[in-house]
């Protein structure tokens, strides 16, 4: 093993876990969160849901198939989902020094200190995530000697603001018009809509897309607390005045929530996995889902007109939303997957079905 660093991970309570670096050394702070899945590094580092936040491992080993070679198709990288590491920092618990994959091309550490974002090792990430579940997600520290940093909480800034594009990009060209709002969309969210026949407008956070000609809207992913993200619930609110088919996944489903009346609040540890399980309401069909959240809508506070679509299994929550008539859904947890259990990602047919039935009125 090389020369490692040493660092402490400081939680706001007070805890302190002693860690070696993999990755950049730089202290960094942000809200610490815990992940269960037991692969997808490359994707989950690079979703822009993930800014500001410090993200645990619980699956034990990680690093070990190293970081794809990756290219772009179409304009967007083929394994990554968006072309940087969004992540502030990662802690596991076992660094795979040794990594190997036909298509790595190099190693998980390398990519972390070239994108400048450290990463501890040597964690028990167990004990850490019985903590957060316990307390909840909490702020946290990595400090490197003779480096200090104060707490700091991302949920208090727009960090959509920072993700999202600043220009009009069109992706593809298909038949049916989508435009996208990008709150810090994921790559296969756009592969997805490519592969059924859409081309994509893909707008900033603020546009108000309401004046671009097209067949449907969808509200991307994206980072933080959605009630600070008040410019684009105010354009969703417009468009649900409208009959146009719109498609929201996490954060869209967050602010379409909002634009429908209904309230968000954060949940204690939030849900960020592969194996999520989601009840269609109004059915015994269940599927396991890809999820990366820290917020919910409340149920009780969604106005008559509209109805959960979706419920979580495990705690109840809200698991996406749909209008009774008009042909608005969205879901909280990811049908694009990526990485994750691609089960429900029919719901990109439904969205299409329905924007040919409202190009047939
Ligand atoms: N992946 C997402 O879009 C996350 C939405 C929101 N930032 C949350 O944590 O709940």
């Amino acid at each position: 093993m090389q020369n490692v660093q040493k660092a402490k991970l400081i939680l706001e309570d007070g805890t302190v876990f002693e860690g070696k670096s993999f990755g950049y050394d730089k202290s960094v702070a942000g809200e610490v969160v815990f992940y269960t899945a037991m692969t997808g590094y490359p994707e989950s580092l690079t979703d822009p849901s993930y800014t500001g936040q410090i993200l645990v491992s619980t699956y034990p080993m990680i690093g070990n198939y190293g970081v794809p070679n990756d290219r772009e198709e179409d304009g967007i990288f083929r394994h990554f989902e968006s072309d940087k590491i969004h992540v502030s920092a990662l802690i596991v618990s076992d660094y795979s020094f040794e990594y190997s994959h036909w298509n790595a091309m190099k190693s998980l550490g390398n990519w972390l200190k070239e994108n400048k974002v450290p990463g501890l090792f040597d964690i028990d990430t167990r004990a850490l995530t019985k903590i957060l579940r316990e307390k909840g997600s909490m702020l946290g520290k990595i400090v490197f000697d003779g480096n200090p940093i104060d707490f700091y909480d991302p949920n208090e800034e727009n960090l959509v603001s920072r993700v999202s594009t600043n220009d009009v990009v069109t992706y593809g060209n298909g038949d049916h018009k989508v435009v996208l709002v990008d709150c810090g969309v994921k790559n296969n969210i756009i592969r997805c809509l490519l592969r059924r026949n859409a081309t994509v407008i893909k707008v900033p956070w603020n546009y108000d897309f309401n004046q671009i000609e097209c067949d449907g809207i969808f509200l991307s992913n994206g980072p933080g607390d959605p009630a600070m993200v008040q410019e684009t619930v105010e354009n969703v609110g417009k468009a649900i005045d409208e009959v146009k088919p719109i498609m929201g996944i996490c954060l869209g489903n967050q602010l379409l929530g909002r634009a429908a009346g209904a309230d968000t609040y954060k949940l204690k540890y939030g849900h960020r996995s592969h194996n999520q399980p989601v009840l269609l309401t109004g059915t015994d069909k269940c599927y396991i889902t890809s999820q990366n959240h820290g917020f919910a809508i409340d149920d009780n506070t969604l106005p008559d007109d509209w109805e959960p679509m979706f419920v979580n299994v495990n705690d109840q929550t809200n698991e996406g939303i749909r209008h009774k008539t008009k042909p608005f859904f969205s879901t909280q947890f990811h049908p694009e997957a990526s990485s994750g259990p691609v089960d429900t990602e029919f719901l990109f047919d439904d969205f299409i079905d329905n924007i040919k039935k409202y190009k047939k009125q």
